[in-house]
């Protein structure tokens, strides 16, 4: 899953694809580096994050959405309101990538059940303003794992098939470092949920913990090695996909360890 923030303050890409052409553009080369599925965005969700307005959402999104699609691009959407996800789905989009798992808009479950698009239930705790006061865990593994069948389960009750339904431990939402790298370390767990796994490390600030001592945090793409590494570490625990900002290597790497065939531990 390459990823397209349509946005000017990302933290991993903040403001190079903020307009449409360049947000086209830049999907486009995601897709021809071999994504699976082109990821659009119009909120940044880093803590901290104030929200965005509706309608510019809409407006930064939906372009860029048809646009991809008329080229052929699986377009998955990357948003918390189930108005822009129905939009985008309406526009072509094929997943709805929910970062709130469904707590943010009450309406995203009918939404989505009302339409043939997948869902990928993220898990976090509060929302990007207080997204650490919550970040405490005493088994995190155990805890994202039942937080997520929550979540699963609530979609269910909407309406949603089980079948069209994704997980994603949310590597960096209300969690510290050391709660990413457990997770990292456990995803074989996440996996044997029986749901498909989503991993998005890509570029996020706890890889700089895996780099030089001194290293500078920026740029974000001085950490895409060790996302190459996470992304090797997600194919090898069986998960379904990996949401990077540099689609070429992980790809390659998705490859190699599909060449290595079935392994113990994945499905
Ligand atoms: N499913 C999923 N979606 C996401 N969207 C945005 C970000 C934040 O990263 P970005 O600002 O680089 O997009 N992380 C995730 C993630 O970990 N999983």
């Amino acid at each position: 899953m390459g990823v397209v923030n349509v946005t000017p303050d990302s933290f991993s890409d903040g403001g190079r694809y903020a307009t449409t052409a360049a947000a086209v553009e830049h999907g486009r080369r995601l897709w021809a580096a071999g994504a699976d599925c082109v990821d659009v965005g119009g909120e940044s969700t880093r803590p901290g994050a104030g929200r965005v307005d509706p309608e510019r959402e809409l407006a930064r999104v939906l372009p860029v959405v048809a646009a991809l699609v008329a080229d052929g691009v699986a377009v998955s959407v990357d948003t918390t309101r189930a108005r822009v996800a129905a939009r985008a789905v309406e526009a072509g989009a094929v997943l709805v990538n929910d970062v709130s798992g469904g707590r943010a808009d009450p309406d995203m479950g009918a939404v989505v059940a009302g339409t043939g698009a997948a869902w990928v239930l993220t898990h976090a705790r509060g929302d990007s303003r207080d997204m650490y006061a919550a970040a405490a865990y005493d088994d995190v593994v155990g805890e994202v794992a039942a937080e997520l069948l929550a979540r699963v389960d609530d979609a269910l009750a909407a309406g949603v098939d089980a079948a069209r339904l994704v997980v994603d431990p949310g590597l960096g939402f209300a969690k510290l470092p050391a709660h990413n790298w457990t997770l990292l370390a456990h995803l074989d767990r996440l996996v044997g949920l029986g749901f498909p796994v989503l991993v998005g490390a890509s570029r996020k600030r706890f890889l700089v913990g895996a780099l030089p001592p001194g290293s500078d945090e920026h740029p974000p793409e001085r950490r895409d090695a060790a996302t190459l590494a996470t992304t090797v570490l997600a194919a090898r625990a069986g998960a379904w996909g990996v949401r990077v900002h540099d689609v070429g290597p992980s790809a390659d790497a998705v490859r190699v360890v599909a060449a290595l065939g079935p392994q113990a531990g994945a499905p």
